[in-house]
């Protein structure tokens, strides 16, 4: 797992060979140590090489280890003999130096990376400290401050930005391994003196106490109730009060206290959830290995409104070529000047962009090969626009809709080539939001779906291949949610009550403050499409009953009031005036809200936390079992990336599906039980038969789901 060779010149080669990354795992950490003691026990060798096999040098610890017991040589004495070492070692960087990668590379004496090189300290994303002296080496080496940005964030550095902070010490653009060579000739046999980083003095701002405290309150309002960030805090805080050796001491306490907490457990089951959604497979047994994606050189995106103008600069900033496609003049002009003010405003320090052209005439896109609609949710507005695609359009151009939840297959049946029609749904802003989910129909053939996620891909975007009904995979599941939101006020919660639950939680932004961000009036229009509000409502039917089930007209009556959220100045919360975005509890709502329970005879109640809490919570995981059930998501990890990467899901609670594990199957079936038997009216409290059947199952962990759905399905 690590080679050994003694090249002309006195020098020792020692290579990783772990593929793909180069992952430190036991084998690697043993042949490490056992080949540096080799070169330096051989006299004839005057320096030493560290590099990696098939251009990686090294992805870091092994992260497949972290589940079991720990064998072999720790990583951090490892490193430390390398630093104390009387030969210079030379750490030749190519592909990637990320986490203990890079902390073995900063034991190293020298480091020289090729210019196309990316280094970083992402452990905290994996809900970890680097605790193999990274946050002890890396604050002597460049400084406090950069060193916490980069701890407490786990960016990946450019070689460029790693050379200007002094990560590294040289860049090459051409063979990274010779280059290093020659200069670990140059530098045999000088004193190694300050080289070793421990040996240094880490520079600090002047006033170091109120930094760290402003550092403490930045990580704790970036990620809310996540551990690591906070704990990467204080680590790197001790490099600069405390002597080297008392330092690595509090890295490893910190350490100790993450290393099987739940938090960390959570965010590496995102990791590899992130890599398994890419392995995606179809009921129809379409698969990512074997159908291959078209290559797409030339796109169109129909509609400039807020998604359209997101996907447009999406796709360039992708080097694909767009036609930007309006209906008139005016919205064509409107459309233009904000695609192009996106563009400027994300143009700096960016490669170069696919070509753009504007036009409202549908014959420009005789020559695409793929079209993206983004045109107002409306299911006969999308049908005329793929009629007209299907019409103008070359007969193998891919079809994509961006409907948030409309019937991709009635769209796909308004064309020509049905099977070359697919859901792709961005979220929004689009160019910046990094969920896609691709939806298949019933007819959507492999090519369509591949080149659909491949281009996901391309976007930088993660895309989860999910099947066809109202709502897919994340909005289907939204609804049980908002709904039990809507019920909690009914019986006396207020928004604020509510939004606090789900904050502390772990969200961003609570239920009610994103329905005002987004405005209330884009489920307002789906729910009086769907019958629910407006004149399609049945006389006589009463306000709080839709199609034999318990429905709450609130948010209709908001809109009603022409409270749209955050661009009237109004909507659930009250703001500065339109388009402001500070929410300030509304002493209208909370009066509107007590006026409604007295005219419904509604006796409200103190709602207790862990009510709100799971009562949205577990309705909105009770669908996620409902939709695996259907075979709409393949497993529960397609789930928790949609929700962590599209629904704000707090990444440290791994995803809905993996909270509810954590949490306990047992549990959330028994709350749902309660709640269910409390409001026998709520359809969606009723506990899924997935839900029953894996409590049966003895609660089996998450990996093992799979096997307990494949069985429900082949039963229902
Ligand atoms: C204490 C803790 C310490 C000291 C640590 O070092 S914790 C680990 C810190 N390192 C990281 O967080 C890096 C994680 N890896 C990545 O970010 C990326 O994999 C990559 C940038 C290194 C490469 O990206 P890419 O080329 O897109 O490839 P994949 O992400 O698809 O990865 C390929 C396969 O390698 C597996 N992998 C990657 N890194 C590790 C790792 N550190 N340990 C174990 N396995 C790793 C990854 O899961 C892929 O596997 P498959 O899905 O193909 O089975």
């Amino acid at each position: 797992m690590a080679r050994y060779v003694r090249i002309p010149g006195s020098i020792a080669l020692i290579t990783l060979a772990n593929p793909p990354v180069n992952a430190l795992s036991a084998a690697v950490r043993r042949g490490i140590t056992e080949t540096l003691s080799r070169a330096i026990a051989d006299p004839e060798v005057k320096a030493v090489v560290l590099c990696g096999e098939n251009g990686n040098f090294c992805g870091g610890a092994d992260i497949k280890e972290f589940a079991g017991p720990m064998s072999g040589p720790g990583l951090v004495p490892m490193i430390d003999a390398i630093e104390a070492g009387e030969k210079p070692v030379v750490a030749a960087i190519e592909g990637v130096a990320l986490g203990g990668g890079l902390e073995l590379a900063l034991g190293c004496h020298y480091r020289i990376a090729h210019c196309k090189a990316r280094v970083g300290l992402p452990e905290v994303t994996l809900g970890l400290l680097p605790a193999a002296g990274g946050t002890q080496r890396l604050p002597r080496l460049i400084g406090l401050s950069a060193a916490l940005d980069l701890i407490t964030t786990g960016r990946h550095v450019s070689a460029q930005e790693a050379l200007q902070l002094g990560i590294v010490d040289r860049l090459t653009e051409g063979d990274t391994l010779g280059v290093a060579v020659e200069f670990a000739q140059s530098i045999a046999g000088q004193p190694l003196g300050s080289r070793r980083l421990s040996t240094r003095t880490p520079a600090c701002p002047a006033d170091l106490d109120s930094f760290l405290q402003g550092a403490l309150v930045q990580v704790r309002r970036r990620a809310r109730g996540a551990m690591a960030p906070e704990a990467c805090v204080r680590a790197v805080g001790a490099a600069a009060t405390l002597p080297y050796s008392q330092g690595m001491q509090r890295e490893q306490e910190l350490m100790a206290s993450l290393f099987r907490s739940a938090q960390a457990r959570a965010l590496q089951y995102c990791f590899f959830s992130q890599r398994l959604v890419g392995r995606w497979s179809t009921p129809s047994g379409a698969r990512w290995d074997s159908a291959e994606p078209r290559p797409i050189r030339r796109a169109a995106v129909i509609g400039l409104g807020t998604m359209g103008r997101g996907i447009a600069v999406s796709l360039l900033q992708a080097g694909i070529a767009v036609v930007a496609v309006e209906t008139d003049e005016q919205q064509l002009e409107a459309g233009r000047r904000a695609v192009t003010a996106l563009l400027e405003r994300r143009a700096q320090g960016r490669g170069s962009e696919g070509p753009l052209r504007f036009t409202t005439d549908l014959q420009q896109l005789r020559q695409v090969e793929l079209v993206i609609e983004a045109v107002f949710e409306d299911l006969a507005v999308k049908k005329q626009v793929f009629r007209q695609l299907s019409a103008v359009c070359p007969a193998d151009t891919l079809l994509c809709t961006n409907t948030s939840g409309l019937d991709v297959e009635q769209l796909a049946a308004c064309t020509r080539s049905p099977e070359l029609v697919v859901g792709t749904h961005f979220f929004g802003p689009a160019h910046v939001m990094k969920l896609l989910e691709v939806v298949y129909g019933p007819r959507s053939s492999p090519v369509a779906v591949a080149t659909a996620m491949h281009l996901g891909k391309r976007l930088g975007k993660v895309s989860v291949a999910v099947g066809n009904c109202p709502g897919f995979v994340g909005n289907r599941m939204l609804k049980p949610y908002l709904e039990q939101a809507h019920f909690l006020l009914e019986e006396g919660a207020a928004p604020e009550q509510v939004d606090q639950a789900l904050e502390e939680f772990g969200f961003a932004m609570g239920v009610f403050r994103v329905a005002d961000l987004s405005g209330l009036d884009v489920g307002w229009r789906v729910r009086k499409e769907a019958g629910l509000t407006g004149p399609g409502v049945a006389p006589g039917e009463s306000p709080r009953r839709r199609q034999g089930r318990r429905y709450s007209p609130l948010p209709d009556l908001l809109c009603e009031q022409g409270r749209l959220g955050q661009k009237t100045g109004r909507g659930w919360y009250l703001y500065e005036g339109p388009g402001a975005r500070e929410a300030r509890p509304d002493p209208w709502t909370h009066s509107f809200l007590q006026q409604y329970r007295q005219q419904h005879g509604l006796q409200p109640r103190a709602v207790p936390q862990q009510e709100v809490l799971e009562r949205c919570l577990y309705a909105l995981i009770n669908e996620g079992f409902r939709v695996l059930e259907d075979g709409i998501a393949t497993g529960p990890e397609d789930i928790d990336i949609i929700y962590v990467f599209g629904y704000g899901w707090p990444r440290h609670r791994g995803g809905p599906m993996f909270h509810a594990g954590a949490v306990g199957l047992a549990t959330v079936l028994d709350r749902l039980e309660h709640y269910h038997h409390a409001h026998p009216d709520i359809p969606n409290l009723q506990p899924s038969a997935l839900l029953r059947r894996l409590v049966a199952s003895g609660n089996p962990p998450i990996q093992k789901w799979r096997e307990v759905i494949r069985r429900v399905r082949s039963q229902l």
